[in-house]
């Protein structure tokens, strides 16, 4: 299966490290902006020795996308390579909380009869709450909480020293469609936890920078027809990325595996 993978970044380079010797996933393709590009020559030279470094997904020749760029990646390079009926795996989940993209989505898989697949990414039980969702869910409660220096470059430093923080401190209380709105780097599991779930506007969602964590935490408390569960996620972040959580890229590799092989759990 010929593969191009959207973004080169903590996710990407970590992905093509992982799948450097699977037989049946080529690279063919690395999709970064030019400014990006000779960083991500680098990289493939290393991991993806026969994959071009673009600025497009390929029009020929590529069988399947995995995106792990960012939110605006989605409208640029997902929504056109659906079109032309390419199956695409989206890791920025929480692209889908803009008005009206999760039916431009719909509308590009279904005119290129093809399909797009949100992965659960950071967070786990998303098999478990899609399927409650079918007999009716009441409530659907999301907490991510990071160690304060993971909440850098977002609104999180508005009138607070994060290098400062002594105590645990709520940064966002909300929904998931304003989260991952305000949050596009730390937020994409809260969109996917309403998305498998109650949705974008019933999900409630806390976002937390505390000093006495080291790990990526994600809680989900849900209930309904079926029942209820609590989850909780200490996941390892990226070295290269501390907002990024490990298990992301795994989830990212296991979407790939999935497609080629002949039994899937
Ligand atoms: N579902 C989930 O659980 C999670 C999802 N994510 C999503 O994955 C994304 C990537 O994460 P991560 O790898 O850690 O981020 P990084 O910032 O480390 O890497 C992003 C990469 O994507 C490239 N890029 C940015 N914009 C575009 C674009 N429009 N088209 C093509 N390439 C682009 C960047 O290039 P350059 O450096 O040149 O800008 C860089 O190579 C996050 O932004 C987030 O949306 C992240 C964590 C969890
Ligand atoms: O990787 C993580 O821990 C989660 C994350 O950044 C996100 O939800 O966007």
């Amino acid at each position: 299966m010929q593969i191009a993978l959207i973004g080169c970044g903590a996710i990407g380079t970590a992905l093509l490290e992982l799948v450097k010797d699977d037989v049946g996933l080529q690279i063919a393709a690395v999709v970064v902006p030019a400014e990006g590009a000779e960083a991500a020559r680098a990289v493939a030279q290393r991991l993806a020795p026969g994959a071009q470094v673009v600025q497009a997904v390929p029009a020929d020749g590529i069988d399947l996308v995995v995106e792990a760029a960012g939110h605006a990646a989605i409208e640029q390079h997902v929504l056109p390579a659906l079109r032309r009926g390419v199956p695409c795996i989206v890791a920025s989940v929480g692209a889908l909380s803009a008005a009206g993209l999760p039916e431009q989505l719909e509308a590009a898989a279904r005119e290129g009869r093809t399909q797009v697949q949100l992965i659960a990414g950071a967070i786990g039980g998303i098999d478990a709450l899609a399927a409650a969702r079918i007999g009716g869910l009441s409530t659907v409660r999301y907490t991510g909480r990071k160690p304060p220096h993971a909440w850098k470059g977002t609104p999180a430093e508005q009138g607070r020293d994060l290098d400062a923080l002594a105590n645990e401190t709520v940064i966002f209380e909300g929904t998931a469609r304003e989260a991952a709105a305000q949050f596009p780097k730390n937020a994409n599991v809260a969109a996917t936890v309403s998305l498998a779930g109650l949705g974008l506007d019933r999900t409630t969602v806390r976002l937390i920078a505390d000093p006495a964590v080291r790990e990526n935490l994600h809680q989900v408390e849900a209930a309904g027809a079926f029942g209820s569960f609590e989850l909780t996620m200490r996941n390892q972040p990226l070295a290269a990325n501390p907002k990024t959580s490990a298990l992301t890229v795994f989830s990212a590799v296991r979407a790939l595996r999935g497609k080629v092989a002949p039994l899937v759990i």
